[in-house]
């Protein structure tokens, strides 16, 4: 007899960079007014979803053992939230496979998330419109969106109101993963002590980077790219000043902190300096590992089909 095995619906997310990331001030409600244009890099976790008898998550891959399989794990809440809002139980298998760094700046966590919103809407056929997962990625987290969509965007609020901006080319980034993470909030905060203490400088608007984008050319890219928590994540990690002068001296165009950090991001001329740039890099003795990516790539998509199999 023939009996239906249902098969998982797998989905590809993508990490980000933030090309551009002005920090304003604290707002009441806890968070920073972001002015980021993030771009999504083909560094990328991969998430699948399945049904089973109670909702569990399994991860592998990088870092693995330092992300939770519970409740503190983005895609139970998501899967949690989906479930709620269509009246159904939350019984599904969860793997994911992590090829972004944990906490390393790269908005991993968020990606594993979108990545889920997408599945189970597949999965649980809930045909929700982009508008509505939009609505669920915001409240999951502040990156959620732009995990989603992917490509590169400009974001404001707490970084999850997105336009899609014009970008002509391929870009090709180096990265530099570091031995241990940085909680975002720490960084936030310390931004804010900095800024206590003292007047570290803050980025002005993106619009010259974005005219760069379109122009689509990394040189012109390069001396562009800013982050306002940069000053934050070396003070935290003073280490990474040497990653960021080890990439530039290897011959990367331009190095920043991604995000709240600690991965720095190396924009290389092409695909082949940034092949030279990782290997140098790698031999420097100044991070844990090296990555070579490129951007833009599109946000959360399935990767197989969502048929169930006959067994
Ligand atoms: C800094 C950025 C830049 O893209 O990414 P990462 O580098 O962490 O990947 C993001 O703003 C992170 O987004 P995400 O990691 O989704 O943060 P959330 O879960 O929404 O917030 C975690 C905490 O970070 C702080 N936070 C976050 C966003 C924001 N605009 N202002 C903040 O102050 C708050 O302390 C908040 O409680
Ligand atoms: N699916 C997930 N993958 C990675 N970390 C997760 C996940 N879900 C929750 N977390 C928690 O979120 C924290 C931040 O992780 P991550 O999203 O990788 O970093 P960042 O916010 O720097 O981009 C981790 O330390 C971990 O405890």
């Amino acid at each position: 007899m023939l009996s239906v095995v249902p098969r998982p619906v797998v989905v590809r997310a993508p990490s980000k960079v933030n090309l551009h990331l002005a920090v304003g001030d604290l707002r009441d409600d806890g968070y920073h007014e972001l002015n980021t244009v993030f771009q999504a890099l083909s560094l990328s976790d991969t998430v699948s979803v399945v049904p089973a008898e109670t909702l569990s998550v399994t991860v592998r891959g990088e870092d693995a053992r330092v992300v939770p399989t519970d409740s503190g794990n983005l895609v139970w809440q998501a899967a949690e939230m989906l479930a709620a809002e269509s009246g159904r139980r939350p019984d599904v298998e969860i793997a994911i496979d992590k090829g972004i760094p944990v906490a390393g700046g790269m908005a991993g966590g968020s990606a594993d998330a979108a990545a889920t919103l997408v599945g189970l809407n597949a999965l649980w056929q809930l045909d929700l419109s982009r508008e509505e997962l939009d609505g669920f990625a915001a409240k999951l987290g502040s990156d959620v969106p732009f995990s989603l969509h992917g490509g590169t965007a400009v974001g404001t609020g707490r970084g999850e109101r997105l336009l899609p901006v014009l970008s002509r080319s391929t870009f090709h980034w180096v990265l530099a993963l570091a031995k241990g993470g940085l909680s975002t909030p720490t960084v936030f905060r310390e931004l804010d002590r900095l800024r206590a203490d003292g007047n570290p400088p803050r980025l002005g608007g993106p619009e010259d980077l974005m005219h760069a984008l379109t122009t689509g050319d990394a040189a012109t890219l390069a001396p562009l790219l800013g982050n306002d928590l940069q000053s934050a994540a070396l003070s935290l990690n003073p280490g990474l000043r040497r990653t960021l002068r080890a990439g530039v001296a290897a011959g990367a165009l331009a190095g920043i902190v991604s995000g709240s950090g600690p991965t720095c991001a190396f924009l290389c001329a092409e695909a082949d300096a940034a092949v030279r740039v990782s290997a140098e890099l790698a031999g420097a003795g100044v991070c844990r590992t090296v990555r070579v990516a490129s951007g833009p790539v599109p946000g959360a998509r399935i990767i197989n089909d969502a048929a169930e199999g006959s067994h």
